[in-house]
């Protein structure tokens, strides 16, 4: 079967070499890197972009930013630099004797420095680099691009999408080399120009290629020119590359609103919720773990195999003498034996030992399909949300109208599905209801999660990304929350759910979501005590004037999940955290460290954990509900 995906490397070869190309047509796989031009001296250029990455990393963390902020002169984040692996590494290649490779490789770096430096100079009224950055070694996984009548899906990596000054968003390429290689970066540059507004549709992109040789110099291409590339120079070797392209009708799951493009980014093959194909290996999976639970003399017997979406859940009842908690310890044993890429969870239930293993394939559960099934008949109150599919494929959901989760705190760590989660519990809101039963108040400080979605009637405030913006909405949301209590206390109503049942419909639900509240916390003494009383006012009163808070953030630790937090935000959903303690402060016990990302996550309701996976809606999906519902072209 002709395969319909490739990377960006692999599509800039087929452009730039006939050879490469009549290979890969001939079903081999030929390597991109043959195409550095031969002789070249080593120029370290994974390292360099590791070390980019880092630095700007450190810069825009929410535990490094106050510090990184006041980083002002080139020689300062050099100093970082050198503190954290520079000088280790430059003692290990003068050892070894490449101590001009170390020059130049310092020198390349330190004209890195300054070009974050005039990038500072650059931005509009900085104050963190976050100012600067968007993103760091961004991954666009999947996209699929337009080949004909069908589709075919490119992955790519860029080395950052910064701020541009013009109000665009600038992609950028680190190069460490130029002479003849020019036109295989513009080529690269224009395949990822092209990627990008499909990956996140509403964001315009500038494109630079930024040399560091190691003198810096730069290269703008304008728009046009990009655009001009692609279509003269790549468009036609991907119809030659895929001249039968899957029709799109087959893989899309919804018209992208307007002239927004394409984009359907689940993963494939997507399995109808609650019904999942059964994997014939996992019948084995039983003898399995009692043989390695019996390695270490602890007796189980499987009372059941279920198979969730994402997981095979193995309930176990341990022989007399055997305590739970052995079995527990017993998981990075279990890692081990059956092959596993994390510890698996082992918790208690009722009655027997949950153990969760991968499934070999999983499938992922999107939200239109829920929609459309399991959840058509449990979502009852208009602010009722999902939080997933449960491992027994029963919906998992909550109502923010209920005082037990009216207002969320969600954690996870980079990479663990918490936007993706976000998405789908904002998109289930507009999908059920008008605009004029429901608003919501984006607060984006990574500025791509929400992109696309300023001209949705939904919005209650333009989409914040400022801390300022974001405190705006806060104090604003006092404000109006204040004026409902007095038109509830005229109205003889006790909350807002009440007055409608009455049949007065003219206040919405307002839900205000936030995809990272950590920078409100570390912006400084004053304003972490502003925010937090702020939280407070709205955990304490809202949920009578129907107004619900969704805080998110993928630093659970202690010093961002504070008590007046925690305490204030009565649900809890924890997607996969970097450790136990980080799991500890969120759900006040461990096991979420071992979940396995993207969507995997466990809740908790007040009355003990349930794990589910989290629901997934494509961004083009995700726009078209934003529109306004007359504009709709399907559902998400
Ligand atoms: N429910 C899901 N089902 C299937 N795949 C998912 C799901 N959630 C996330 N993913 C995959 O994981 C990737 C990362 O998810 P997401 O962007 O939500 O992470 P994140 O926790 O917000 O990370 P960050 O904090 O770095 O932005 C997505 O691009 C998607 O490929």
């Amino acid at each position: 079967m002709a395969q319909h995906t490739l990377t960006a490397s692999e599509l800039t070869a087929a452009v730039l070499d006939e050879d490469w190309r009549a290979r890969w047509r001939a079903g081999d796989k030929p390597s991109t890197r043959s195409f550095a031009p031969p002789g070249t001296p080593r120029a370290m250029s994974l390292r360099f972009h590791t070390e980019a990455e880092a630095l700007v990393r450190w810069l825009t963390a929410p535990e490094s930013i106050a510090t990184a902020a006041r980083a002002d002169t080139a020689e300062a984040l050099v100093d970082h630099l050198w503190a954290t692996s520079l000088q280790a590494l430059t003692d290990k290649l003068f050892a070894k004797g490449r101590g001009e490779e170390a020059q130049l490789f310092t020198a390349r770096l330190r004209s890195f420095c300054a070009r974050l430096i005039d990038l500072r100079q650059r931005a509009k009224n900085f104050e963190t680099w976050q100012d600067v950055f968007v993103a760091a070694e961004q991954d666009l996984a999947r996209v699929p691009v337009r080949v004909g009548d069908g589709t075919v899906e490119i992955r790519a990596r860029v080395d950052a999408i910064r701020i541009h000054p013009g109000g665009h968003l600038e992609v950028v390429d680190y190069k460490l080399s130029q002479g003849d290689r020019q036109k295989h970066d513009l080529v690269q540059l224009s395949i990822y120009a092209h990627l990008l507004p499909l990956w996140r549709p509403g964001c315009s992109f500038v494109g630079t290629l930024e040399y560091y040789l190691p003198e810096f110099s730069e290269l703008h291409v304008a728009p046009d020119d990009l655009a001009a590339i692609f279509s003269d120079m790549v468009a036609p070797v991907l119809a030659e590359l895929f001249p039968a392209a899957q029709p799109q009708a087959t893989k899309r799951t919804q018209p992208p609103r307007g002239n927004a493009p394409a984009r359907d980014d689940a993963p494939a093959d997507p399995v109808r919720t609650p019904a999942h194909k059964s994997d014939p290996s996992v019948a084995l999976l039983g003898d399995k773990v009692i043989t390695a639970f019996g390695a270490h003399n602890l007796g189980v017997e499987v009372t059941g195999v279920i198979q969730g979406p994402q997981l095979v859940r193995i309930k176990l009842t341990p022989r007399p003498g055997v305590k739970v908690a052995s079995l527990a310890n017993r998981a990075a044993d279990l890692q081990v034996a059956l092959a596993l890429a994390e510890p698996p969870l082992i918790r208690a239930g009722k009655g027997f030992v949950m153990l969760d293993l991968p499934r070999p394939e999983p499938t992922p559960c999107l939200l239109k399909d829920a929609l459309a099934g399991a959840l058509a008949t449990t979502l009852k109150s208009p602010v009722a949300v999902p939080i997933g599919i449960g491992v027994e494929g029963e919906p998992v959901i909550a109502d923010f109208a209920d005082p037990n989760t009216c207002h969320a705190l969600v954690a996870g760590s980079t990479g663990s599905g918490k936007s993706e989660w976000l998405k789908a519990m904002v998109a289930t809101l507009v999908l059920r209801n008008t605009p004029a039963a429901v608003r919501i108040a984006l607060i984006d400080p990574k500025i791509l999660t929400f992109a696309g979605v300023e001209a949705s009637p939904y919005l209650w405030r333009p989409v914040a990304t400022t801390l300022a913006d974001a405190m705006a909405i806060l104090r604003a949301a006092i404000a109006e929350m204040e004026e409902r209590y007095q038109r509830l206390k005229r109205g003889g109503f006790a909350n807002l759910a009440e007055r409608i049942a009455a049949g007065e419909t003219d206040i919405p639900f307002l839900v205000l979501v936030f995809d990272e509240f950590a920078d409100l916390i570390l912006a400084g003494r004053d304003e972490k005590k502003e925010f937090e009383a702020l939280v407070a006012r709205i955990a304490g009163m809202g949920r009578a004037a129907g107004i619900h808070l969704v805080l998110a953030t993928q630093r659970p630790d202690k010093t961002i999940v504070t008590g007046l937090v925690k305490a204030n935000l009565p649900l809890k959903v924890c997607l996969k955290v970097a450790n136990a303690v980080n799991a500890q402060i969120v759900l006040d016990e461990p096991g979420a460290e071992s979940l396995y990302g993207k969507g995997d996550l466990l809740c908790d309701f007040g009355k003990g954990l349930v794990r589910a996976q989290g629901l997934f809606i494509p961004q083009a999906a995700f726009l078209a509900a934003m529109a306004p519902p007359a504009r709709r072209t399907g559902r998400g």
